[in-house]
C-alpha cells in the first residue's frame, strides 16, 4: 500500500545513519559538513587594538595638547603606557597602550611644533578601540556537528588558526537505469529509442548537492541485468534507479531488488507525479526506485531523495524549509492527491509552470522550486500566499532590480 506523504517524509527525517568522517586540511572541507564540534581557541581580538590610524590617548586628556611619546605598528609588542597629556602614533590592527581609552583618526587633529597634536573634534569615550574578545570568545562554539562548511565557516577556522578538521565523508551514490528503449547520451538511437536522460540528471544533481557518484552504465529490462548492476553497486550509501518500477510487462527492477534482499521501507507513495516510487535497502545500502517518467523522477527526488542525501552527508539540517510568495494567477486542479507542482518564483510571484505532464524533460529547465498541495486543494487564487519550496537557489535574475531597503 502507497505511504503518506507526511509519513514518507517522516520515515526519511527519522533516518538513523551511521556516517564515517575523515580528516581534512580547511582549504578542503568546502562543501563538506561538519563531523565535530569546534570551539574557539582564543580570543578575537586577542588584544585591545587601534580601528583607525591616529593616536592612541587618556580621554580626559582630549581638550590638551599632546606630546606623541612614541609609534606603535600593527604586529609590535610595545608596552609602552600613556603619561598625562601624552599620545602614542598608532595604526589601526594595532595592540593599544593598556592605559589609552580612546582613538582619534590622524584626520581629526592637526599636527603642531615640537611634535605634539591637537584634536579637533569632540570624541566619545573608548571610540575606535576594538576590544579583546568582542568578535569571537574563547571557547565559544564555533561550528557544530551537522553544519555545512562553507566560506565564512572557513573565515572562522582560519582566523583561529585551526588547520584541518573532521568531516563527513562524501557519500557515495551510484546512479543507473534500466529500460530496452533508453539509450545513453553519447550512444547512437533509432526513431523509436529514447536517450536516458534520468541517469546523467541524478548523477549531476547528486553531485551538485555534494555526492561522490559514481556511473557504472545501464541495465537491460531483465532481472539478471538489473541484479548484476545492483551487485555491482553495493559498496554504495545510495543507489539511484528510475524506471521499471510500474506494473509494464517490462518492469523488472522491483523483482531484481527482491531477489537480492531488498529490505522495503516505501512501497509507493499517496502523491502526483511520482506514486510509483520504492525506497529500501540492501545491507547498509539505501536504495531509491524512481519512476522512469523524468519529471515524476526530478520532483520526487527534490521532495524525497535530497532528505536522503542531506542525511547521509551527515547535515542536521534535513527538514525541508519555504518561503511565502504570491501565486501569479487562479490555479484549479483536481482533489484527492498530494500534488507536487513545479513553477518559478521571482522573488514576490510564483508562476505555476504550463508543462506539468510526468513524462516531460523540459519543464525544470525553467523552473526554480515548487508547490506541494494538500489533496484537499481544488482552487488557488491569484495573489495567495503559497509555501514556495526551493529547487535551485543562486538566487540571482536576469532583471535590473533595486533592492535597497527603504524606511
Ligand atoms: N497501468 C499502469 N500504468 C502505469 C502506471 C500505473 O499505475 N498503472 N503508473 C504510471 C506512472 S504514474 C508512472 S510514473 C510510470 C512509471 O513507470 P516506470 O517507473 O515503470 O517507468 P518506465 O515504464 O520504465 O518508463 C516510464 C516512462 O519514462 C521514460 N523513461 C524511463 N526511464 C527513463 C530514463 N532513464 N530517461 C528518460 N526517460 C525515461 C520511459 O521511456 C517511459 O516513457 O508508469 C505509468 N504507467
Ligand atoms: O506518477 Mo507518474 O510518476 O505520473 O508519472
Amino acid at each position: 500500500m502507497a505511504t503518506t506523504m507526511q509519513n514518507t517524509l517522516d520515515i526519511l527525517y527519522g533516518l538513523n545513519l551511521k556516517i564515517n568522517y575523515e580528516i581534512l586540511p580547511i582549504e578542503n572541507s568546502l562543501d563538506r559538513v561538519c563531523a565535530e564540534d569546534i570551539y574557539a581557541k582564543s580570543f578575537l581580538p586577542k588584544f585591545n587594538n587601534s580601528a583607525m590610524d591616529g593616536y592612541a590617548l587618556i580621554y580626559e586628556d582630549k581638550d590638551n595638547e599632546l606630546k606623541v611619546i612614541d609609534t606603535i605598528l600593527a604586529g609590535d609588542n610595545n608596552n609602552k603606557l600613556l603619561e598625562k597629556n601624552s599620545c602614542i602614533k598608532i595604526m589601526t590592527g594595532a595592540k593599544i597602550p593598556e592605559n589609552a581609552t580612546a582613538i582619534i583618526p590622524k584626520e581629526e587633529t592637526i599636527e603642531l611644533n615640537d611634535n605634539k597634536i591637537k584634536i579637533l573634534k569632540n570624541i566619545k569615550k573608548f571610540q575606535h578601540i576594538r576590544y579583546i574578545g568582542e568578535d569571537i570568545q574563547k571557547n565559544e562554539i564555533l561550528i557544530k556537528k551537522g553544519e555545512n562548511v562553507n566560506f565564512s565557516k572557513i573565515t572562522l577556522l582560519s582566523s583561529q588558526g585551526i588547520s584541518h578538521i573532521k568531516v563527513f565523508k562524501k557519500p557515495k551514490v551510484i546512479v543507473f537505469a534500466s529500460g530496452e528503449e533508453l539509450k545513453l547520451h553519447y550512444e547512437k538511437i533509432e526513431d523509436y529509442q529514447i536517450y536516458n536522460s534520468n541517469t546523467p540528471t541524478f548523477v549531476a544533481r547528486t553531485k551538485e548537492l555534494g555526492c561522490q557518484v559514481n556511473f557504472i552504465g545501464q541495465a537491460q529490462d531483465n532481472v539478471e541485468s538489473i541484479k548484476e548492476l545492483i551487485q555491482n553497486s553495493l559498496d554504495a550509501d545510495l543507489i539511484i534507479t528510475s524506471g521499471g518500477v510500474s506494473v509494464g510487462d517490462a518492469d523488472f527492477t522491483k523483482e531484481s531488488f527482491l531477489q537480492l534482499n531488498f529490505e522495503t521501507i516505501i512501497n509507493g507513495i499517496d502523491i502526483k507525479p511520482g506514486k510509483p516510487t520504492i525506497f529500501g535497502k540492501i545491507n547498509d545500502t539505501f536504495i531509491l526506485n524512481l519512476p522512469g517518467n523524468p519529471l515524476a523522477a526530478s520532483l520526487i527526488f527534490e521532495l524525497f531523495g535530497k532528505i536522503i542525501v542531506q542525511k547521509l552527508l551527515g547535515a542536521t539540517n534535513f527538514y525541508h524549509n519555504f518561503i511565502y510568495g504570491k501565486l501569479k494567477e487562479n490555479f484549479t486542479t483536481k482533489k484527492g492527491k498530494t500534488t507536487i507542482i513545479p513553477g518559478f518564483f521571482d522573488g514576490e510571484y510564483f508562476e505555476i509552470s504550463e508543462k506539468r505532464s510526468a513524462g516531460m524533460v523540459s519543464t525544470l529547465s525553467s523552473c526554480n522550486s515548487m508547490l506541494v498541495l494538500n489533496s484537499d486543494v481544488e482552487n488557488l487564487k491569484k495573489d495567495n500566499l503559497v509555501k514556495i519550496l526551493p529547487i535551485d537557489w543562486k538566487f540571482f535574475t536576469d532583471i535590473k532590480k533595486d533592492f535597497l531597503t527603504n524606511e
